[in-house]
């Protein structure tokens, strides 16, 4: 769960799992070794979330010769959710998912997550918010292509209808997002903004430092896409870190937490001695 005290690292998985189940399950296991708290999906009802005529448009893929073949084909069921539950609870760490339509969300909340995601891509659908928010399920919203007006109206949609918002993620949705375009300093924007909620990032930059670099502004959790393989087919693998890079991150934030202290300024007793040492007079 989000705290006070430690960052939530959260691995999206989303649909770097290109379809394929064990991937997924792989990826829930490196997840977990490499220290993350959670590990994230998304699902959608393909013939909700996608025109009829954006789904016949023809793209080849291993799953057939139109955009809807292939988007179904990376879309998992019951079965698999199911499994990833099991997995999940197997290893102890936590997963959820960003539902990217109401029936998706209800799909959602036959599991015990204990968080709906509201993407980016979902914050301006009233309707859809307002489903979520009466789940009762506290929910993770992030915010890239959104303005501080757009984000008080969101904010505020949600707590009309009785919602919870378990974290608020400052993100730019670009994949990946350049450095000119991350502006960290939002994450203190958001946190003078909404005194009573807690803050994230939701990154999709190149390498670790930015979101390491959040946590130190910060950051209550962090999301990071992670991927097997860069390399790999599929939209969001260029923008994602690696099981290794995962790893490292968790430990740098782990050593930042460490490393920021309490902010007191006190002598430590290991320095006593260097004192004694070093300073010829006491005098002041
Ligand atoms: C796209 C998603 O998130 P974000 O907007 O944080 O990138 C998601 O959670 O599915």
């Amino acid at each position: 769960m989000i705290t006070d005290s430690s960052c939530y690292v959260i691995a999206e998985i989303g649909i770097n799992h290109n379809g394929a189940l064990s991937q997924a399950l792989e990826m829930i296991r490196a997840a977990k070794l490499a220290g993350c708290d959670a590990v994230k999906f998304q699902k959608r009802t393909i013939d909700v979330v996608y025109s009829a005529e954006e789904l016949a448009r023809p793209r080849d893929s291993v799953f057939g010769i139109t955009n809807g073949d292939q988007k179904n084909g990376l879309e998992f069921g019951k079965d698999a959710f199911d499994q990833i539950d099991a997995l999940c609870r197997e290893l102890d760490i936590e997963w959820f998912a960003s539902p990217w339509d109401e029936g998706s969300t209800d799909f959602l909340m036959a599991y015990d997550c204990p968080y709906l995601k509201v993407a980016s891509a979902m914050v301006t659908d009233k309707a859809f918010l307002e489903h979520c928010a009466r789940t009762g399920r506290p929910l993770l919203v992030s915010t890239g292509m959104s303005d501080l007006g757009l984000i008080r109206r969101v904010v505020k949609t949600i707590n009309a209808v009785g919602g919870t918002i378990a974290c608020l993620y400052h993100c730019t949705s670009t994949y990946p997002t350049t450095d000119s375009e991350i502006n960290l300093r939002g994450i203190q924007t958001l946190a003078k903004e909404f005194p009573d909620l807690k803050i994230g990032f939701s990154g999709h930059e190149k390498g670790l430092m930015p979101t390491i670099a959040a946590v130190a502004l910060g950051a209550a959790s962090v999301e990071r896409h992670v991927t097997l393989d860069r390399s790999d087919w599929g939209s969001d693998q260029a923008a994602s870190i690696e099981m290794d890079e995962l790893a490292s991150l968790v430990s740098d934030i782990r050593r930042l937490e460490t490393v920021l202290g309490d902010g007191n300024i006190c002598v430590y007793e290991d320095e006593k001695p260097i004192a004694d040492k070093l300073r010829r007079n006491t005098t002041v």
